[in-house]
């Protein structure tokens, strides 16, 4: 059997967020990859020069290309730029009607750029969340969708909850951006909380640690694992992505996609 996954995003001409990060993330798992690009970026590991958005017709051919001959069995977004986009993304995708679906509500990238406009966040809220089988976004991404501040774990379960109440049937908040020693990913299923927990590596080199984190739990979802499995895996692959530093570029270079492959043991 062939498990194919499709990811909508942005291309990262840099290699180590986006489109790159998603379908390099897929073959490392032996997952078939598949792309359609919604906005092409002018990027480095210093920034982001140039956002370049596709016209929607260019994105929904490219979906509909690939609903013709390609199903995937689990699909992920995420750079998806404007409400236009997003809102022709939805449609395309309950066409389709694919259920295993990772949103990534990609905003802003690390060097601080936009990748959303922001009359856009209303448009994920109301046609994209409620059709994610799985919501990945971190702590800013999650504070601008609920509108709450997160300062420790309790609020991050309300604010959980509330994107629950989107729609989204898991939910999980991201831990990277908190400053603690361990670095613990939330997962809420509408019914319990779950946390991942790892030691937080201190580097400069997380570029593109969220794209991949949703890949890889893509990838688990099109092989048919659970949600918790597929974090698990996730957790682990990222750990083993950030430990081995690739230490390439002078600003917050890529992640290293082949280290989880190779085994690599990250204290
Ligand atoms: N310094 C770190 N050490 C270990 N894991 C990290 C570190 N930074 C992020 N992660 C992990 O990388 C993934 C992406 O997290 P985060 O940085 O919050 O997302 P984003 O890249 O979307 O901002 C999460 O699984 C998180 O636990
Ligand atoms: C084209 C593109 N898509 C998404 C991102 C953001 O990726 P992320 O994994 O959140 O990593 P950082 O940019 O925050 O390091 C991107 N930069 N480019």
């Amino acid at each position: 059997m062939v498990y194919k996954a499709l990811t909508i995003a942005g291309s990262d001409s840099g290699g180590g967020a986006g489109i790159q990060a998603d379908l390099k993330t897929f073959q490392e798992l032996d997952v078939y990859g598949m792309s359609a690009i919604t906005a092409v970026t002018a990027q480095n590991t210093l920034g982001v020069q140039g956002v370049y958005p596709m016209s929607v017709e260019a994105v929904i051919q490219q979906i509909k290309s690939i609903a013709a001959d390609l199903p995937p069995q689990a699909v992920k977004t995420g750079m998806l730029f404007s409400s236009e986009l997003i809102r022709a993304v939805a449609d395309e995708i309950k066409h389709a009607d694919w259920v295993k679906l990772v949103v990534d509500p990609v905003m802003i990238a690390k060097g601080g750029a936009s990748l959303l406009q922001e009359e856009a966040v209303a448009a994920l809220k109301e046609y994209l969340i409620p059709l994610a089988y799985v919501i990945t976004p971190n702590i800013p991404e999650a504070e601008v969708l609920s509108g709450m501040k997160i300062n420790f774990m309790a609020d991050r379960k309300m604010v959980a909850i509330k994107l629950y109440e989107l729609g989204a049937k898991h939910v999980v908040i991201k831990g990277g951006h908190d400053n603690s020693e361990l670095v613990t990913d939330l997962l809420y299923d509408g019914e319990q909380f779950y946390e991942f927990t790892s030691k937080r590596l201190i580097t400069q080199h997380t570029h593109g640690t969220g794209c991949t984190f949703a890949a890889v739990i893509t990838a688990e979802l099109a092989k048919g694992h659970t949600v918790y499995e597929a974090i698990q895996v996730a957790k682990e692959f990222i750990h083993a992505a950030i430990g081995e530093e690739l230490g390439i570029g002078s600003g917050h270079g890529p992640t290293n996609h082949w280290a989880y492959r190779r085994g690599v043991q990250v204290g």
